[in-house]
């Protein structure tokens, strides 16, 4: 089984040698190969996605991806931005279905800035369609104003849409999920507002009438924003689109104690995937041994259920991050009081020592 590593910056590097190093402690036979990406891609390439790196991806069995992103990129042509790296990944592998578990440790419900008795059992779904949405429609750029009252100034415009087929698919995998867990779904939207969220809507009703098993509600997305912090519980799986999964998601993060928790796997139809932390490359502490490695070992484990079919190994690593966390082991975004702090390298010893 051939696993494609694409580290990227900032803390990308390492935590994704903590998961590596996990992938290697089990025993099994992969072959690993690694390859720049992001803004080590165009430093290395001249491209934040070079032909070899996506070569690479395609001919994988699975991709384990760090994070892209360094502020001294952001004045690039959008091109050439670290971010069009996943962007242009999740296009070109069909990476529409992404799923962010959001679960909450036991042993971590004081770390959460939710009161514990919030927070405490949260296990929740959010599905977030990725590969369609103001995120790559088209046309975008900035203009001459055509109208209104700042007719001939310039304007930033990008545009949202949806086809038919995008939001059924993404439909699917939402109650097909839910039919495995509390057969609720929640699909998030902007109905009284945008026309294509009126679509989604209307579609996802369609969807949901081969899934009647399913407990369907409708939400408008702020109202989402502020229940996921008022009662999260309430949800199971939560449906929407890529910007506001992208932006729900993080805000989910925090129900687990710290972004550095929430792993992901983004799935094309046949479950073959790529697998990454939530977060992004955190260039505030790069290179400082702090960041948290465990969304990105979750993100490898989620990788050995979906795309590798190995459950039971991907069991074993779940098991040994619960391990550690029983240990009292938190790195600083997830230290309290009573814990013992410890760095980067040393959560992902802690990972793999506690392999069963
Ligand atoms: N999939 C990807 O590669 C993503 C890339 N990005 C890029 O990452 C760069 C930084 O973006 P931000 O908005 O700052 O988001 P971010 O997620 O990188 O960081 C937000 C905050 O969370 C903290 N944080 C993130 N991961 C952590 C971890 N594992 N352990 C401890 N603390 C952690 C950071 O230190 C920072 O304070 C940007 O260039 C952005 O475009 C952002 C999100 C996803
Ligand atoms: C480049 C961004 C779209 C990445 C991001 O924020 C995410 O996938 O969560
Ligand atoms: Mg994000």
């Amino acid at each position: 089984m051939k696993i494609a590593i694409l580290p990227g910056d900032g803390i990308g590097p390492e935590i994704t040698a903590q998961a590596v190093k996990v992938l290697n402690a089990l025993g099994e036979s992969f072959e690993m190969e690694s390859a720049e990406v992001g803004g080590a891609g165009y430093a290395a390439h001249g491209h934040p996605l070079p032909e070899g790196t996506l070569k690479l991806a395609k001919e994988a069995d699975a991709v384990l991806f760090g994070a892209v992103g360094d502020y001294k990129y952001d004045t690039l042509e959008r091109a050439l931005r670290p971010e069009q790296a996943i962007l242009g990944l999740r296009r070109e592998l069909n990476l529409f279905a992404n799923l962010r578990p959001a679960i909450l440790y036991p042993e971590l419900a004081g770390a959460s800035t939710l009161k514990p008795e919030v927070v405490s059992g949260l296990d929740i779904l959010i599905i977030r369609e990725l590969t369609g949405d103001i995120y790559f429609g088209k046309p975008r750029g900035v203009r001459e104003c055509p109208d209104g009252p700042f007719k001939g100034q310039r304007e930033g415009f990008d545009t949202m849409r949806y086809a038919e087929g995008e939001i059924r698919r993404i439909a699917h995998v939402a109650f097909q999920a839910a039919r495995k867990r509390d057969k609720r779904v929640t699909s998030v939207d902007k109905a009284n507002v945008l026309e294509t969220f009126q679509f989604w809507r209307d579609i996802v009703t369609d969807v949901h009438k081969e899934y009647q098993d399913v407990a369907l509600e409708h939400m408008y997305v702020d109202n989402a924003a502020m229940q996921l912090v008022r009662a999260p519980k309430k949800f199971d799986v939560i449906v929407t689109g890529n910007m506001f999964g992208d932006i729900l998601s993080d805000a989910a993060a925090m129900l687990t104690g710290s972004i550095g928790m929430l792993p992901s796997a983004s799935l094309d139809a046949n479950n073959k995937g790529l697998y990454e932390p939530s977060h992004g490359s955190a260039p505030d502490i790069a290179g400082q041994g702090v960041a948290n490695p465990l969304a990105t070992i979750l993100s490898a484990a989620m990788m050995l259920r979906f795309s590798l079919g190995l459950t039971e190994q991907a069991d074993r690593i779940e098991n040994a991050v619960k391990r550690v966390l029983a240990q009292g082991l938190r790195t600083p975004d997830i230290h309290e009081a009573g814990s013992t702090k410890v760095g980067t390298e040393e959560m992902g010893n802690a990972v793999v020592a506690a392999l069963a």
